[in-house]
């Protein structure tokens, strides 16, 4: 279970959060949205310690991150986006390496097979296309075995396909007892796979519970269009 309690963060002298509270229990999926340049980025780094927050803000199942940060982030894995991924080592030296860092016991060839990776398993990260490069990462996600995913916006340039892998593999890992926290501008999907929405506005976050509304009318509802 990660607990969050009365978060606060600007940058210099904007303020991007103020007192954020929220629980998210294991086996669940919650859904980051919010417009360009609100803040959905920023709370996933403050989550994983890459930025600076109060000493009893954050606990990951029981371990609070400034009093037992090494334990705090095994137990989380968090890779802002594919533009990190190093572009002269392979798809397998990613894969093996995240495998032995995190002491996994996920084998990597099925998880390279099962999300039709094979033929560039062997690849330098620079050959591959951004749709390639998503399906590395969400492979490393599934391999570290971490209980809590922070995912920032997984579905970018991924096909219809490949949209339906993803939200299978969030759903097969949320039966697994994980917990995910994926930012996404895509409502149809968060609708399909997250139990709770986060809205993030106005320095603050609205938790709305997912029961089957539709997503798109929820957030037109807190982001109106100019003149609407
Ligand atoms: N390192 C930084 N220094 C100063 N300001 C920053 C920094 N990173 C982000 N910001 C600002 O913080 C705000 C929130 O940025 P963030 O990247 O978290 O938004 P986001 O909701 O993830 O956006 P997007 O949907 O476009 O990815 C923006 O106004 C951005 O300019």
């Amino acid at each position: 279970m990660l607990e969050v309690h009365d978060l606060s963060f600007a940058y210099k002298d904007q303020q991007i959060f103020q007192h954020l509270s929220f629980t998210i229990q294991d086996g669940e999926i919650v859904g980051l949205v919010a417009p360009n340049g609100t803040g959905k980025t920023t709370l996933l780094k403050l989550l994983c310690g890459l930025l600076p927050t109060g000493i009893d803000t954050l606990k990951l199942n029981g371990l609070s991150l400034h009093a037992k940060r090494i334990a705090y982030l095994k137990q989380l894995f968090f890779l802002e986006s594919s533009n990190q991924l190093y572009q002269d080592l392979t798809v397998k030296d990613h894969l093996t390496y995240v495998k032995a860092v995190w002491h996994s016991k996920v084998e990597i060839e099925p998880v390279v097979e099962s999300l039709g990776m094979v033929g560039y398993y062997k690849k330098v990260i620079k050959d591959l296309s951004l749709g390639m490069k998503q399906h590395v990462l969400l492979a490393m996600y599934i391999i570290s075995d971490a209980q809590t995913m922070l995912i920032d916006e997984p579905l970018n340039g991924l096909d219809p396909t490949s949209i339906q892998e993803f939200e299978e593999v969030f759903l097969q890992l949320k039966a697994k007892g994980k917990s995910l926290v994926i930012s996404s501008h895509q409502m149809d999907s968060v609708g399909r796979t997250c139990d709770h929405v986060f809205f993030l506005k106005n320095q603050t976050l609205h938790n709305v519970a997912n029961t089957g509304q539709d997503m798109m009318s929820v957030y037109n509802h807190f982001f109106p269009k100019a003149g609407a």
